[in-house]
């Protein structure tokens, strides 16, 4: 289980995080939900490393992590999906690829399965990965984390800006994941999608969990209030 225990995050005197405790189990999908500004992605960036944290702020299976590179925490099995892709431009999509390939973990996922289960994918895999549409760039993002193999995958705001078609395409690669087994960290503007896609939801505002609980019992008005902060 991936847990943060009290968790607070600063950028510099500015305190983004507040006693943020927070759990996905094995095989989960948890929704982030929030308004912009609340801390959904400075909660993922502090899970990876690039907000310093408290060793026992992050725990996976009751060990503390907290606070280590993200390097480190792939090859524990936790990986980001950044906001903004950060895909090499120099590099065709299989390159990319293959390249988190190999410094990721060995496990089911490896650039051929993609390929070949993701035809769409196929079809462009030898363009540089500027050459793409959103939609194409975000399947390489989810795709560079998916072939490390994590047991873990954070995916912050990945159908940010894209088609209703190029969104379905990426939530079609995710539902393979998860059901390959993957535990699922979900930030979605879209709240219907992100109670669809998941089994528990967490609502944040300014840095604190506001409201918590089963997607699928969710009350959306509820919701509503705890996103807007009314
Ligand atoms: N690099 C940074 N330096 C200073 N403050 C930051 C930095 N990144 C985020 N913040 C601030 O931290 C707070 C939380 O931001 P965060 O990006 O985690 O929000 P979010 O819920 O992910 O929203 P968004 O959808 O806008 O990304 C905001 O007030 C934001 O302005």
């Amino acid at each position: 289980m991936l847990r943060t225990d009290r968790l607070d995050a600063y950028y510099g005197l500015f305190q983004a995080l507040f006693g943020f405790t927070f759990e996905v189990r094995p095989g989960e999908t948890v929704a982030l939900i929030g308004s912009n500004g609340a801390g959904k992605s400075t909660l993922l960036r502090s899970i990876v490393g690039s907000v310093r944290t408290r060793p026992d702020g992050v725990l996976l299976d009751g060990r503390p992590v907290g606070g280590d590179p993200e390097r480190k925490q792939l090859d524990r099995g936790i990986a980001l999906v950044p906001e903004g892709r950060r895909l090499f431009p120099s590099l065709t999509v299989r390159e990319n690829l293959q390249l988190a390939m190999r410094n990721g973990r060995k496990g089911p996922w490896t650039v051929e399965r993609l390929m070949k289960e993701f035809p769409v994918m196929d079809a462009f895999q030898h363009r540089p990965a500027t050459a793409l549409s959103g939609g194409q760039q975000q399947l390489v993002a989810l795709s560079r984390a998916l072939v490390c193999n994590p047991d873990y995958l954070l995916c912050d705001e990945i159908s940010l800006g894209l088609s209703p078609l190029a969104v379905n395409e990426v939530y079609e690669l995710l539902g393979r994941a998860r059901r390959d087994g993957l535990a699922v960290v979900l930030v979605e503007q879209n709240v219907k999608r992100a109670l669809s896609e998941s089994e528990r939801f967490y609502c944040i505002q300014k840095g604190r969990v506001v409201l918590e609980g089963s997607s699928e019992h969710a009350d959306h008005a509820q919701v509503a209030q705890a996103y807007f902060g009314i």
